[in-house]
């Protein structure tokens, strides 16, 4: 009943994303976790702002098994590294906006700050803007068992919160459950074209 009702809300969310243009020609990927083994992910190569119930795969996060002749997301890796790293996250939302692509790629080090907005009180636990968001940049891959290794050993000397970008590629962020971390994916969007806008009239 309740991985009904976050179905439902995934779904709600995915249109949403394609609504804003998060995910065009086919980008992003989006899950829920499906008990303590499993998520469900959108299948590899769907237009995720159109999708319905049957385009999701139950994947196994241990071992990565979806059900045969059917190929879930080809970034189901971080998805799974995901749920297996922290089990309070119940949902994942991959996106490629262009503020996430340019802006990391602008920011040329491994972390984005994101300091002096109100609406950094959209992630949760966040109370002022005078407190540092930061967001962790990772160099892109097409190697996605070895990019999910690095993220899960950066975890180390710097835990993981709300999300982190691939440079040139886009933002995966997360909540406990699918509402939160699409208020998450709603404010860090917000923030990203509010410091992508400050860098470029300050660099004027
Ligand atoms: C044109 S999208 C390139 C692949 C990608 O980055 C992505 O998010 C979508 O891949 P999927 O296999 O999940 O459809
Ligand atoms: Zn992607």
């Amino acid at each position: 009943m309740t991985e009904n009702l976050q179905l439902g809300a995934l779904l709600a969310a995915c249109h949403w994303i394609g609504q804003k243009g998060w995910s065009p020609a086919t980008g992003g990927n989006m899950s829920v976790r499906s008990g303590e083994e499993h998520c469900l992910i959108t299948e590899s190569g769907k237009d995720k702002g159109s999708l319905t119930a049957e385009d999701f795969l139950r994947v196994e996060l241990a071992s990565g098994r979806a059900p045969e002749g059917r190929r879930p997301s080809a970034e189901t890796g971080l998805h799974t590294m995901l749920y297996s790293l922290d089990p309070q996250i119940g949902a994942v939302l991959h996106t490629h906006s262009v503020n996430s692509t340019v802006l990391s790629r602008v920011e040329r080090s491994g972390t984005l700050v994101l300091e002096g907005y109100e609406m950094q009180k959209s992630l949760s636990g966040q109370t002022t803007h005078l407190d540092r968001v930061l967001i962790p940049i990772f160099d892109n891959s097409q190697e996605i068992p070895a990019l999910a290794d690095k993220i899960m050993a950066s975890t180390e000397h710097a835990p993981l919160q709300y999300g982190f970008l691939l440079r040139g590629h886009g933002l995966t962020c997360w909540g406990k459950d699918v509402a939160e971390a699409r208020r998450h994916l709603e404010g860090l969007e917000f923030l990203f074209q509010c410091e992508l806008q400050r860098r470029l009239l300050e660099a004027k």
